[in-house]
């Protein structure tokens, strides 16, 4: 039996469209729903199973990308955010009514400074590239997931074109180390 990984995988992708520019996000709520401007096109979308991503329900994924925190507006309902985790890299804005995070930015000094975190798939604009690969992905035991059915988790990632990690992929990986090595001064800068 397939494990659902996540509606946007399972389902297969809507097309990519190489002029996506961004869109409005919406939350679920059915009145008053939260809407957020993304001025621009995501950058890095990919699934992450880690425990702080939001997932739609019953997926064991999120599906997540970035944008600069610059193209991000509120556009309305904004007195219905909150910050999940103020203490956490990610500054998570959760609608409190429904629960979807709308955008995540990252403010402190981070190679990830400056960008903010969305779920596409709130996007009502269609078009926005699939995800590239899965990161965090052993971390969906921490929220449940039987650890027996790990090797056919990534066996279906794989089949669906998304290469499973436990961490970040390794061109991230690679970014934040190339930062933190010209931080220390390491590396040149
Ligand atoms: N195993 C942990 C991993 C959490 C984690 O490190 N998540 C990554 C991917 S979203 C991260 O960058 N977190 C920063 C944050 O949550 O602010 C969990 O599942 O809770
Ligand atoms: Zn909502
Ligand atoms: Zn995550």
């Amino acid at each position: 039996m397939s494990i659902a990984i996540h509606p946007a995988v399972d389902s297969g992708f809507r097309a990519t469209d190489a002029a996506f520019a961004g869109g409005t996000l919406v939350c679920k709520c059915t009145s008053n729903p939260v809407k957020v401007r993304i001025k621009g096109d995501i950058a890095h979308n990919h699934a992450c199973g880690c425990t702080k991503c939001w997932k739609p329900e019953g997926a064991a994924f999120s599906v997540v990308a970035v944008a600069p925190t610059e193209s991000v507006e509120v556009l309305e309902n904004g007195d219905k955010l909150a910050v999940v985790d103020a203490a956490a890299l990610i500054q998570r804005h959760a609608c409190k009514e429904c629960g979807v995070h709308m955008y995540g930015p990252v403010e402190r000094e981070h190679p990830f400074q400056g960008l903010s975190f969305v779920h596409p798939e709130r996007f009502q604009e269609s078009g926005w590239a699939k995800p590239g690969f899965a990161a965090f992905v052993s971390s969906i035991i921490e929220s449940g997931f039987d650890p027996a059915k790990m090797d056919a988790v990534r066996a279906q990632l794989k089949a669906s074109g998304i290469e499973p990690y436990d961490c970040l992929n390794p061109g991230l990986m690679d970014y934040i180390a190339t930062w933190t090595a010209k931080k220390s001064g390491v590396l040149a800068s």
